[in-house]
Formats: C-alpha cells, structure tokens, sequence
C-alpha cells in the first residue's frame, strides 16, 4: 500500500470536517478528491501533508505510520504539495523563484554561503540545474528570466508544479491545480499531471472542474460533509446514487 488512511478525523470544536476516512492512494496513478465546497477536501490534505494534526485515526506511508511527524519530515519522505493560491515573489524571475524554493531544502548553512564553500558552490551548481530541469518539464523554459510579476496565471500555476517537483517527490499533492483558469490552459495542466504520472509521480489532487477530473482521474473519492460517499473510476463516481444527490444542483456540470 503506497498511502492509506485509517478512520481519519479531524474536528474543529463542534464541527467534524473530516470524519472517519479510510482511502489509499494508488501509487502511479491520478487520484482526486472531490466534493461540495466545504465538504472536507483541504482539510484531509492538511492532515496527510502533516499540516494539521488529526483528531483521530492515521496515516500511513508506504507502511510506516507517519501521523505525528511534523509536515518538514513528511516532506523528506518525497510528498510535495502545492497550495490553492501560490504567493510568488513577483518582482523576482521565475528561474529565482523556483531556485530560493529548492535552496530553502538544501543542506548549506549560512556559513557555507558566506564562505562559498565547495559544498556551497556543489549545491548551487546542482539547484541551479534542478531548476532549469523542473522548468523544462513544466514547459516554463522561454518565460524563466520573466518577472513572476509578469506571467500568465496559467504560467503561475506551472510554477507551483516546477517547486514541488524540484524537491525529487514520489507523491504530488495539487490542491485545486486548475482553479481561475481557461479549458484551454486546463487541458494544458491535464497533460502536465499525465506527464508527471508518466515519469513515475503519484498524483493526488482536489478539484471541481468535473469533466477535467471525470477524463483525468484513475481513481475518485467523493467527500461530503466530511464523510467518504464513494470511491471508484469516473465511470462508478458518474453513475454513483449517493454522489448524484449529494451534487444536486451544484457543480456537477461545471
Ligand atoms: N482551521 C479551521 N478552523 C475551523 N474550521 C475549519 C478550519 N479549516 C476548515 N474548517 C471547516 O471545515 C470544513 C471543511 O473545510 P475544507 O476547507 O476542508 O473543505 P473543502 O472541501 O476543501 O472546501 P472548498 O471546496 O470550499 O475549498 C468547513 O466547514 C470549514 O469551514
């Protein structure tokens, strides 16, 4: 088993957002988490990224239990995660963006930038190959000496990719990757989390664009108020009682 969950929970006083999920996330494969909007999505993110701490229930990751490691040791262990909204540093380059990511996880201490050690000047040289390389993947090579300030938000979104895969993941985590943009640039994304999955990454992610996650996804979990409905290929999720009435008028044909 590659990520599982047992009966999570997480309970923000009197509110149960996530309640009792058990899921496993298929290694090699697009898995997404859907779902009405509050339903729990973000939050079952956090608590397997390790940024929030369950109320209950764990997390395993490839067999070890990782529930109470701090989101910095998760990390380590090859999950990546990207956010809703990615704060870029606007008046710096694309290439500088994605190179201070990567520097904030390498080994220099600030002794070793002052004195440009050979350690120093090795793990520049190699995030600074990184970089370019991770740039290339997401196809973000011709804008990297743009101001971040000055790209498209189509282009911002690839930035978020190129910094979570500067860290060499195993698991990619993109919360709502195509949010705020076009079904040209989404399509775009598609094939960009396929060419993730081709190189060997796990993908799991939240998103609402229905027909884009009803073509991509190898595997769907349906949240609502917190609980697991369904789980399943599109073609189950599609045809699922529970996940039709829970979508009822909402976003189900966005
Ligand atoms: N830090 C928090 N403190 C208190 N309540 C929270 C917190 N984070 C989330 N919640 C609540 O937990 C529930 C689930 O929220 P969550 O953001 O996980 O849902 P979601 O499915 O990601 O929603 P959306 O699609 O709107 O992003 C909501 O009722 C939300 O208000």
């Amino acid at each position: 088993m590659f990520i599982e969950t047992k009966q999570l929970t997480k309970k923000f006083g009197g509110l149960v957002a996530v309640n009792g999920v058990d899921f496993s996330i298929e290694k090699g494969k697009i898995n997404a988490i859907i779902g009405p909007n509050g339903a729990g999505k973000s939050t079952f993110f956090n608590l397997v990224s390790g940024s929030y701490q369950p109320s209950s229930g764990q997390v395993f990751y490839k067999g070890k239990n990782i529930t109470k490691l701090p989101p910095n040791k998760i990390a380590e262990l090859g999950v990546a995660r990207t956010f809703q909204t990615t704060n870029l540093f606007e008046q710096a380059t694309v290439l500088d963006n994605v190179l201070v990511g990567h520097r904030l996880r390498t080994n220099s201490s600030l002794l070793d930038a002052v004195l440009r050690t050979k350690r120093f000047k090795r793990e520049e040289r190699r995030c600074m190959e990184k970089a370019m390389e991770v740039l290339d993947f997401v196809g973000l090579t011709h804008v990297s000496d743009k101001l971040a300030g000055n790209i498209t938000q189509e282009e911002k979104k690839r930035v978020a990719f190129a910094l979570a895969l500067a860290t060499d993941p195993e698991v990619v985590f993109l919360d709502e990757p195509a949010a705020g943009i076009n079904p040209g640039e989404t399509e775009g994304l598609a094939e960009l989390m396929e060419k993730m999955v081709g190189r060997g990454i796990t993908v799991c992610l939240i998103e609402h664009k229905m027909k884009m996650i009803m073509k991509l996804a190898d595997k769907i979990m349906v949240l609502n108020y917190g609980e697991k409905i369904a789980e399943g290929t599109s073609d189950e999720i599609r045809n699922n009682q529970a996940v039709i009435d829970a979508y009822l008028g909402g976003e189900a044909s966005a």
